[in-house]
């Protein structure tokens, strides 16, 4: 539709300003009403068109201003809700203004359209309708602040229309307008006051609004307002209005309405209008604004739903790159907690090769739940950090050890920390395990339980222990192991037995002789020996802790194993449960209890002397200062593997003693104890022993039957009284006097002896093999905290032990097995066997004759076989060879050498018969004794009686001298060579 060309005449212009005049004193008017009733709310007093809407667009002011006049008009009012692009706050201000609108039409006041004041081009009409709005809120507030009285007020509305209802006064229009006004009250006619009428309440305002909207069109359809149209035929002049008003905003139901008869009149495009009912129609054109504002809001959602998914896409990119990172980071992570393990495992082996004493801290939980703690970090490497929790500036302080177990670990995880310890004990090694720390720490709590609890999660370490070293030795068949329990107690610097009560005596060594030692069979034995050990112990209620131990308590127990081939560990556990350091002012001990702590402290602070002097490795160790280091000496400073568990409590005012044993324990982590060795003893070793044992005993029965002889053989002589004296027998010297002194020590003086040379060759060995077993003996020995004698080592492991020891002092180079040989036989009697022909023993010593270096691998690997198979020639060898020793002429040996056993036929060849060396050999001994030249022949007679040598070749102590020369140091060996040439043959 071609919208027709408007005609502007002067008429039309003056109009036109009177009514932006009289539309702008309407607008000043409501402005200044807004104003007054909430306050200034940044509107100049004369605002435009577009300032009014823009001070009114959120709704704020209207929905405030009807809650003035109305309180509770509008319930929620969005406040602080700037109209911007937002979508919220646009929402928020249609809310606002949508249910002012609800409100207003609640008061039946003159209402606008929400899109009136959200139109971004607002125009005369919108705004005028706004203004009608606020007048007709002031019309009514000012009708309700009169009392409510004169009837309902009366609403007015735009300049025009409020001049056509001429019956109310208006103070605000102006005189000039009359004339105007007169002419556009026409509008009311009294046909049109019947219609009303005819029409009910809801026409009523209907035709308000139908008014409002015949005004809007006619003041944009100026050329229908003269006279005339409007008295000559005023319902066709306001039906070609709305018609033309229909085309721009389809007002077709209130044309309807307009209609007297409710009849369909014709819009332009003569298409019939429904009838429709304001209300409804109300809502229809709400659900059109909210329509819109849908479509808007749907626009915005395709919009968001947009960039959301571009965001979304952007955010999964992120998070890949992010897992990608995370993975990266875990990895390095993963890496580095390997690396810090693999760290600590390697440090923890280091310090095991170094021999370290191990700590492990515990801290036991806090027994008031509201006190404050001082330990404020626990972590997984071994660290803890304290700080004094009662001082405002407190320095924190780090402490490294092996472990560390919180308030939370329960009994059974400590020990399965602590089992490889424990279990290695079944190896051979000693253990210690001592349990440091303040009065009330939990020393007890881990070394044997709480009090009266024997459940399986709350045994102590010891039980747990024993427990484990029993399931050890059933599930090892093949080895069959004697356990055996010993616990005592240092009481005020005594020590008692706690398993049979009596007070130790203790020596200087302050051995345990005394304390009773029981065999357990099962771990039943075990507890029923420790709750008797826990029953007689010292323990009594301090201010501390209601059972404080007032001793210091030690556990031992000894382990002894033999496997099917003989071999044999022996072993020792120590579990140690100190008594707790204790400030007599916090603990309040007197009397008894106070003497007690006195003892407690002083003995903790010599092992604290002691652990020092370790830790600085002075030369000096004040071990003797106190019963309990006396007692700990072996675990402290020998081989045994060492493990402290220091106590913490965490409660603040425990803190200084905390860190007194934090310091205490980080000085004993750092001891070097040495690396720990098994106390294994092989079955060879065990077979030599007792073959010295064997040959002790042969010599003494030997040296008893010699006595006797010689006693007997002065008395013959004594008795026969033969003037010429028959002259002495040289083979008796020889028998007597080489070597084998009185009691069988050999005479070191006798150099001139081959034995002498022996003497020689075994200052230049070093100690080997079998002696290295024998010297672990003793330090085992030494580490089994001198328990007694009569349990734990026999005799002639003691002797043993001497024998090492004194010959640990020599200096001794190449051959060890010779010295071995040398020293073992020396001592038991053996060096007489030396000189006898039939001792396997010497097998061994053949290598060294070669003109080859001496292998010392070699050597002893012919050392062992030799000592396997030829162990049981070798004691029927010493049987015969003490035999001839107490009963045997050199005619008989001589015989005896010649009938050589298959072992002495291998290797024996030269010693079995004459042989050019033997013979050279034996001149040479012979020439060496007397210093005379060899005569040519010399009968075996003159031999014996020191003047002929024609048997030496002969004699077994030749032969065996022979044999002990092959043995000497490698400038012997060129001699045996020369040999040949001074054989008499
Ligand atoms: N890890 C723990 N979990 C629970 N309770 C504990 C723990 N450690 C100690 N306790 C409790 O704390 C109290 C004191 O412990 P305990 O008697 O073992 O200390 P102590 O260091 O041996 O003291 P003292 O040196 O005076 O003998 C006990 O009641 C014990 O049950």
């Amino acid at each position: 539709m071609v919208a027709e060309p408007r005609r502007v005449s002067f008429r039309d212009g003056r109009l036109a300003s009177r009514k932006a005049e009289e539309a702008a004193l309407r607008r000043y008017q409501a402005a200044a009403w807004l104003e007054s009733v909430i306050g200034h709310f940044g509107l100049s007093r004369c605002p435009s068109e577009q300032e009014f809407v823009a001070a009114l667009k959120n709704g704020i002011v209207l929905c405030k201003a009807i809650n003035k006049i109305q309180p509770g008009a509008v319930l929620k009012v969005v406040a602080n809700a700037p109209c911007d692009s937002q979508p919220s706050a646009a929402f928020q201000c249609f809310e606002n203004i949508r249910n002012f609108l609800v409100a207003v039409q609640e008061l039946k006041l003159p209402r606008f359209e929400a899109s009136d004041i959200e139109k971004d081009n607002i125009d005369a009409g919108s705004v005028g309708k706004i203004v009608d709005c606020v007048i007709s809120m002031k019309s009514y507030h000012d009708w309700k602040q009169r009392g409510g009285s004169n009837g309902p007020p009366k609403h007015l509305k735009s300049p025009l229309a409020a001049r056509s209802a001429s019956h109310v006064q208006s103070e605000y229009v102006c005189s000039e307008s009359s004339s105007t006004q007169k002419r556009l009250d026409l509008i009311e006619t009294d046909s049109e006051r019947q219609t009303k009428q005819n029409m009910g309440p809801n026409v009523e305002e209907a035709m308000e609004r139908l008014q409002k909207v015949i005004l809007n069109c006619m003041i944009s359809c100026k050329e229908n307002l003269d006279n005339d149209s409007l008295k000559k035929d005023p319902l066709n002049l306001v039906g070609t209005i709305l018609s033309r008003q229909l085309e721009k905003e389809q007002l077709e139901p209130l044309l309807q309405l307009f209609s007297p008869e409710g009849a369909t009149i014709k819009n332009g495009s003569n298409l019939p209008i429904e009838s429709s009912n304001p209300q409804v129609e109300n809502r229809r054109r709400l659900l059109q604004a909210q329509e819109t504002k849908l479509l808007e809001l749907k626009t915005m959602f395709q919009e968001v739903k947009v960039d959301f998914r571009s965001l979304k896409t952007q955010f999964q990119d992120d998070i890949i790159k992010l897992g990608d990172n995370i993975q990266g980071i875990s990895k390095a992570a993963l890496g580095y907690n390997q690396a810090v393990k693999e760290n600590r495992n390697l440090y923890n082996m280091l310090q095991e090769l170094r021999g370290n004493i191990r700590v492990f801290c515990r801290i036991r939980p806090l027994i008031n739940s509201e006190s404050v703690s001082s330990i404020e970090h626990i972590g997984n490497d071994g660290s803890i950090m304290v700080c004094d929790p009662l001082k405002s500036q407190t320095t924190r302080k780090i402490f490294q050890f092996n472990k560390i177990f919180g308030p939370t670990t329960t009994q059974g995880e400590v020990y399965k920390e602590t089992q490889s310890l424990i279990r290695s004990v079944m190896d051979g090694y000693n253990v210690c395990i001592f349990a440091y720390g303040q009065t009330g720490s939990g020393k007890t709590h881990t070394m044997c339980g709480p009090s009266g609890g024997l459940s399986s999660q709350e045994l102590g370490i010891s039980y747990m222990a024993l427990n484990d070293l029993f399931s050890i030795s059933t599930s090892r068949v093949d080895v069959k192991y004697d356990i055996h329990v010993q616990m005592v107690e240092i009481y005020n610097e005594q020590v008692r037995d706690l398993l049979n009560i009596r007070t130790c005596s203790s020596n200087g060594l302050l051995s345990l002789p005394d304390a009773k030692m029981c065999p357990v069979q099962s771990p039943s034995d075990v507890i029923n020996l420790m709750l008797l050990g826990e029953k007689h112990r010292a323990s009594s209620p301090t201010a501390m802790n209601h059972r404080s131990s007032r001793s210091h308590s030690i556990l031992t127990v000894h382990v002894n194993g033999k496997d099917m081939s003989g071999n044999v560990t022996r072993s020792s556990l120590h579990l140690v449960d100190l008594a707790g350091s204790e400030r007599v002012d916090r603990s309040e001990a007197t009397g008894d209890r106070l003497k007690e702590a006195q003892h407690i402290n002083k003995s903790l602070s010599c092992l604290g002397d002691v652990i020092t002097a370790l830790a600085q490795k002075n030369s000096h160790i004040p071990y003797r200062n106190s019963k309990l280091t006396q007692l700990l000496q072996s675990s402290l400073g020998g081989n045994a593997k060492t493990l402290m568990f220091a106590h913490i409590s965490p409660e603040a005012d425990s803190y200084l003693e905390s860190l007194s044993t934090l310091k205490f324990a980080q000085r004993a982590s750092s001891v070097e104890l040495g690396t720990a060795h098994a106390n294994k003893e092989s079955n060879e070793i065990r077979e030599l022993k007792e073959q010295v044992n064997t040959l002790k005993n042969a010599l003494a029965t030997k040296e008893q039957e010699k006595s006797s002889l010689k006693l007997k053989e002065n008395t013959v002589m004594r008795a026969k009284q033969v003037p010429e004296r028959t002259p002495p027998r040289p083979r008796r010297l020889s028998l007597e006097n080489p070597g084998i002194g009185k009691g069988g020590i050999p005479d070191r003086k006798g150099s001139k002896s081959p034995l002498s040379a022996i003497k020689f060759n075994r200052d230049h060995v070093t100690i080997h093999d079998s002696i290295d077993g024998l010297k672990i003996n003793t330090m085992h020995q030494e580490s089994v905290m001198q328990m007694p004698a009569g349990f734990s080592e026999d005799p002639v492991r003691d002797e043993t032990e001497k024998i090492i020891t004194t010959v640990d002092t020599i200096p001794l180079c190449g051959l060890p097995t010779a010295a071995d040989a040398y020293i073992s036989s020396k001592q038991s009697g053996l060096d007489t066997l030396l000189r006898t022909p039939c001792r396997s023993r010497n097998l061994n010593l053949e290598v060294s004759q070669t003109d080859e270096p001496f292998s010392a691998a070699k050597s002893e690997k012919m050392t062992m076989s030799n000592a396997t198979k030829k162990g049981s020639h070798l004691r029927k060898s010493i049987q015969s060879s003490i035999g001839k020793l107490i009963h045997g002429s050199e005619r008989r040996n001589v015989q005896h050498s010649g009938q050589a056993t298959p072992a002495k036929m291998n290797s024996l060849t030269n010693c079995d018969g004459p042989s050019p060396i033997t013979a050279d050999l034996r001149l040479r001994r012979r020439q060496s004794l007397t210093g005379l030249p060899p005569p040519p022949t010399m009968s075996r007679r003159s031999s014996l009686g020191g003047k002929s040598d024609i048997s030496a070749k002969n004699s077994p102590i030749s032969a065996c001298a022979a044999r002990e020369y092959k043995l000497l140091p490698f400038s012997w060996v060129p001699t045996i060579k020369e040999a040949p040439k001074h054989h008499p043959q």
